[in-house]
């Protein structure tokens, strides 16, 4: 049987991936099997969320029965083919007659090749401005004042913003709660004392992100960083000019009806000086690519986010890509004496040592909390075991230096310039190549919740070490956090607490506190069919909320129902993950409320009128990213799936605010957490980074069979 045909038996291909390799049987009846096989895969390898496809590992994508063609006359074959363009260089454009493109190991449709190609040429063109880095000890006492800690030579965030205020494409990254946005806040003061001081114009900045849920966590978090300056005395004139609203990227590039095209773009840049954006991890290849194209000369972007949550539901792993070519900021500001005056007040010897000494200083501090768990010795850590909790690009540079007196004493004065300067040499060897853009990953986590101790747990699934997540999850001593293994039906195990929750939201009639109360607990599952999926439970929780108290209302809506929007709809401004609830007004008529830009104005609609929704009692975690609940109940299911990850356990689980309940059985939490959400790619490479496509972090081959249907 013919490859093509095999692949059609086992149910992996869709109709689209069918109808593309047809066409071109129909076109070219010569056309090898192999090539309408690999281009049926490519189009497969898009709605699986991979830019290309790797012919080398196409069991990764689909049929684990299959018997492939042995990769080198598969490739052959490829290169061999009409339809299917190689150009010489990865920055040149393919060629527009051939749908396909095979380059760097990965079979492309071409549109997204040239997203790709695209995107890394927009990328590098922001980098490559300098932006003017102005007076800079006129900066000074401002830049103490903001980060008081940098001279003591342990804050990553001050870091974060002087390679920022230096740097015009930035890549601020971290788990929940490491300060991500108080520190953007705290360069935005900068940057308004920059423009103040050298009589320009206050910079024009835009604050987005992907959802307007995500949006409006920014907004917020934003505000309260700009009061927190306002309360440690920073000068008003410059707190004044910062804004206080967030904004889809969508809105931010300005849909047109019915058109895939922003207004927006590079021929109409967007009006701003700076953008930030929050939550990258979920922005797909073709919106940052659109969102880059429209960026205007000279203007920064910031990209804000948590590399290790789950990558967007569309093709791309941008994030992953733009981070593997990013150098990781800790060269920086290797042999620019003002800067490092700026930031640590001392000569640039002694700022690489006070550099290191940090970065010792928090893998001992990650340890030390792992410790107050009781659940491992530091010491294989602090020796600079491969384990440590550094990324690996950290991790390398603090390996080798435990011995020295930074190590004992976590003094970062008293290194000798000897060891200083050969500390500086391996820094300068970290640098990003000849990708212009920089990346600084924050490490400590601020927002401490007396209620949940997460992160150990959150560090355990993050670094896929599923002994110590179950004996975490097992030993019940994290506050806040409940494993409820084999009880795998979270709605017979928690009927009544669950129940009380929901009925409660129908006690009120006012929208604004519905809405708040809504956010209180969810339950996030990682499919949507099955008897573990959105779906199903859904339809359960909204049976028994009709049969418990809702008897007599009338089918689908109900006072109390919450609703999940799951489209983009630019004519309701409601957009895919939106949360809102419905609820009889004084007439009597149900009306389903959503956030609007003010959260004391919510916005009314007719639920009939709804673009598409579901229930959003329980939703997937890929619907929930970039939310917040104080209560969330984790549900993985009870058999294997594909789309089950590390990354996705992690994004459910750092969704939670003050309550985390884990419903799963040991075996598939196993199975998660050996698994990467990565994706085939070739934008790091595209951007400098040495690498194959399948170097890149992509998911194992699963143990047991995938199962069909939908997922998410
Ligand atoms: N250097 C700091 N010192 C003290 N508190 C801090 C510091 N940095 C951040 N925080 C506090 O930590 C909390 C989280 O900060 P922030 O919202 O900036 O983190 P984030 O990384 O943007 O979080 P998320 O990923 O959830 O968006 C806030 O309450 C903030 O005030």
């Amino acid at each position: 049987m013919n490859l093509l045909q095999a692949l059609r038996d086992t149910g992996a291909l869709r109709t689209l991936d069918n109808a593309l390799a047809q066409s071109l049987r129909r076109l070219d009846p010569a056309t090898p099997d192999t090539v309408l096989a690999a281009a049926a895969l490519a189009s497969l390898a898009v709605a699986n969320g991979h830019a290309g496809f790797d012919p080398t590992a196409p069991q990764r994508l689909a049929g684990a029965d299959i018997r492939w063609p042995a990769p080198d006359t598969w490739c052959a074959d490829l290169e061999a083919s009409p339809w299917i363009s190689q150009p010489a260089d990865g920055d040149v454009e393919s060629i527009p007659d051939a749908p396909l493109v095979f380059e760097h190991g990965l079979l492309y449709l071409r549109r997204y090749r040239e997203y790709e190609r695209h995107l890394a040429l927009g990328l590098r063109r922001i980098g490559a401005h300098t932006p003017e880095r102005g007076d800079l000890d006129a900066l000074a006492p401002l830049f103490v004042q903001l980060f008081p800690d940098a001279r003591t030579g342990v804050d990553l965030q001050a870091l974060a913003a002087a390679v920022a205020l230096r740097h015009n494409l930035v890549l601020v990254t971290g788990g929940p709660g490491t300060g991500k946005t108080t520190t953007i806040t705290r360069l935005l003061a900068l940057l308004a004392a920059q423009a103040l001081h050298a009589g320009r114009p206050a910079s024009r900045i835009a604050l987005a992100a992907p959802t307007g849920r995500a949006a409006e966590r920014m907004a917020e978090s934003v505000r309260k960083a700009v009061q927190a300056l306002a309360a440690a005395d920073v000068d008003a004139a410059l707190l004044t000019v910062l804004p206080t609203a967030g904004t889809t990227l969508h809105r931010l590039l300005g849909t047109i009806p019915d058109s895939p095209r922003f207004r927006h773009h590079a021929d109409n840049p967007l009006p701003f000086d700076v953008v930030v954006v929050d939550e990258a991890s979920m922005i797909d290849l073709p919106l940052m690519t659109k969102l880059v194209d429209a960026v205007a000369d000279g203007a920064r972007l910031v990209l804000l986010g948590d590399p290790d949550q789950l990558p967007s539901v569309e093709a791309g792993d941008v994030l992953s890509g733009i981070l593997r070519a990013a150098g990781d900021g800790m060269e920086f500001p290797h042999g620019d004496a003002a800067m490092s005056k700026l930031l640590f007040g001392e000569p640039v010897w002694q700022m690489s040592a006070t550099l290191v000494a940090s970065e010792v200083a928090s893998v001992v501090s990650h340890d030390d909390r792992l410790r107050a768990g009781g659940t491992r010795s530091s010491t294989a850590h602090s020796a600079g075991h491969p384990e440590t909790s550094a990324p690996p690009s950290l991790a390398r540079h603090s390996r080798g230096f435990q011995q020295t007196h930074v190590w004992s004493g976590g003094n970062p004065g008293t290194l000798d310039q000897a060891q200083a300067t050969s500390m500086d040499s391996r820094l300068r060897g970290s640098d990003g190549g000849s990708f212009p853009g920089r990346r600084i990953h924050l490490q400590r986590g601020y927002r401490q919740s007396a209620a949940l101790d997460l992160a150990p747990l959150a560090t355990a699934v993050r670094k896929g070490d599923a002994e110590t997540a179950l004996s975490l999850l097992r030993t019940g001593d994290l506050a806040g956090v409940h494993f409820h293994e084999g009880q795998p039906d979270p709605l017979a195990a928690h009927r009544e607490q669950l129940l009380a929750h929901w009925s409660a939201l129908a006690d009120t009639t006012d929208p604004v506190e519905a809405l708040a109360s809504a956010g209180r607990l969810r339950l996030l599952t990682a499919v949507r069919e099955g008897p573990q999926g959105a779906r199903g439970l859904n339809a359960r929780i909204e049976e028994l909320l009709g049969g418990s108290t809702r008897r007599g209302a009338g089918p689908g809506y109900f006072h109390g129902r919450l609703l999940l929007i799951t489209e983009n709809s630019y004519r309701h401004r409601l957009f895919n993950g939106d949360i809102g609830i419905c609820l009889r007004d004084d007439s009597g008529a149900l009306v389903a409320w959503f956030p609007g830009d003010d959260p004391q104005h919510p916005r009314p609609f007719h639920p009939a009128a709804l673009p598409a929704h579901d229930s959003a009692f329980a939703m997937t975690v890929h619907k929930a990213q970039g939310s917040e609940f104080d209560a969330v109940l984790l549900v993985l299911p009870e058999r294997f799936n594909r789309v089950l990850s590390r990354e996705l356990v992690y994004t459910g689980m750092t969704r939670a605010r003050s309550a985390l309940h884990v419903v799963a059985s040991a075996p598939i939490l196993r199975e998660a957490l050996d698994r990467h959400a990565g994706r085939w790619s070739g934008l790091a490479w595209r951007l400098g980074a040495v690498e194959t496509p399948s170097s890149a972090p992509v998911e194992h081959a699963p143990e047991s069979p995938p199962s069909q249907g939908a997922l998410f």
